[in-house]
């Protein structure tokens, strides 16, 4: 664990950047901290590896005071990703990402395989490996970033607003590869952004910090989202901060309805027997039970439904792994104000309307748990640092 004891940092000139700053950052888990402009975010994470030393308190790795270490060898223990991410532009990419090892002593060839398996794990093609930084996307540069952070497989990776530079479609492809990573690689991670939407979904735990370098508040990003500290932290969080949280209900308990739903082959007399639930529509799934379209059941009964005379079923969601805010974004694009769920092989499992959604959503809002029972941010969507869980990527 990486102890951060009541930190100061004050410039030469006075400015204090930091102020009695004290975090535990939990290990294999990501910690994100979070504030406006020149709260001192960058000098926090440059004082873990002591690029900048603090001028008050201390900081502990695995309980060591950090300046017990020579600094070549903690820097070692830590990757450093930052915005652009500052490679070598007379390097090729492979020689990039082989840097620290090659630094450590490590052969050219080993190197140069470790680099290339790093590529394949941060997703770049090993195609591009004899390329030079500026024939790569901003997207693609920023992945060799994290591949050469990752060479010598430090413990920790501390990250500085890396996917700030690229677009925002590109950076949900990084925030979505980078958790991935994180689940095959249980890295410490500590990663600053000025973006809330970013710490939400890659945190564990988030540290928003204020103007001044002071702590405003410390928690698991579904608490933040349900219990902001005080006024400051919930300006900080943006105004749609009760849409957000339902990404942290999931939805494995919403009351699905299997009576709306028919196959395509369905005959009349087995639609017209049929309990619907007080449904005005009828889900047609082909024979494998995939959704094909809605229809009023009126028109089932002339005989079989022909596909092209359907109702879009729009997106549908994945009921339990997806959250409540998926649920809820599916009926509201639905042209009948319906969900359709699915279950991992994209079947149907039920169908669910908006109302019921809302009832589900109101319950969860009123005690604080998803419509499964269970704690939001805290259980099967667990935030548990200890361990490096986190809410499943599909609930984000
Ligand atoms: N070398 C320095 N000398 C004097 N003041 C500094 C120095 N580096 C940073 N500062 C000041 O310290 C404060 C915190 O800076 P820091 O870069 O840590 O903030 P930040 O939260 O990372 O900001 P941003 O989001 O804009 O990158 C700012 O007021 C900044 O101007």
């Amino acid at each position: 664990m990486i102890r951060i004891e009541a930190v100061t940092k004050r410039y030469p000139d006075g400015t204090v950047a930091v102020d009695r700053l004290s975090l535990d950052i939990p290990d294999r888990a990501i910690t994100v901290l979070v504030g406006p402009s020149g709260c001192g975010k960058t000098t926090t994470l440059r004082m873990i590896n002591r690029m900048v030393e603090p001028s008050e308190g201390r900081i502990l790795i695995d309980g060591v005071d950090s300046r017990q270490q020579p600094v070549n060898t903690l820097r070692r223990s830590m990757g450093y990703v930052i915005q652009n991410a500052g490679l070598f532009q007379h390097r090729t990419i492979v020689d990039n990402i082989a840097t620290v090892p090659r630094l450590l002593g490590w052969g050219k060839s080993k190197s140069r395989d470790r680099a290339r398996e790093l590529m394949e794990r941060v997703g770049l093609d090993p195609a591009l490996a004899g390329r030079y930084p500026y024939q790569l996307s901003g997207g693609q540069q920023q992945r060799v970033g994290v591949a050469r952070a990752l060479a010598a497989d430090p413990p920790v990776l501390l990250m500085d607003e890396p996917f700030s530079a690229v677009d925002p479609v590109v950076r949900k492809g990084l925030q979505d590869e980078l958790l991935r990573l994180q689940d095959e690689l249980g890295k410490t991670i500590v990663f600053v952004t000025h973006d809330i939407d970013e710490a939400v979904k890659l945190g564990t735990m988030v540290a928003v910090l204020r103007t001044g370098g002071r702590l405003a508040q410390y928690a698991p990003p579904a608490e933040l989202l349900s219990a902001p500290a005080d006024a400051f932290v919930e300006d900080f969080l943006g105004a749609d901060r009760g849409i957000r949280r339902l990404s942290f209900f999931p939805s494995a308990g919403l009351d699905l309805l299997t009576g709306p739903v028919v196959r395509a082959d369905a005959g009349a007399g087995e639609i017209t027997a049929r309990d619907t639930g007080g449904a005005p529509w009828l889900l047609v799934t082909d024979a494998d039970g995939r959704p094909l379209g809605w229809t009023e059941p009126g028109t089932l009964a002339a005989g079989p439904a022909d596909p092209a005379r359907l109702l879009s079923y729009g997106r549908p969601f994945v009921a339990g792994r997806d959250s409540l805010r998926a649920a809820l974004d599916c009926a509201v694009l639905s042209p009948t104000g319906w969900a359709v769920a699915v279950d991992e092989e994209g079947r149907v499992t039920g169908v669910v309307s908006q109302q019921a959604i809302g009832d589900a959503i109101r319950a969860a809002h009123a005690t604080g748990r998803g419509s499964d029972g269970t704690p939001d941010g805290t259980s099967e969507s667990v935030c548990d640092p200890a361990h490096g869980d986190r809410t499943p990527k599909a609930a984000r």
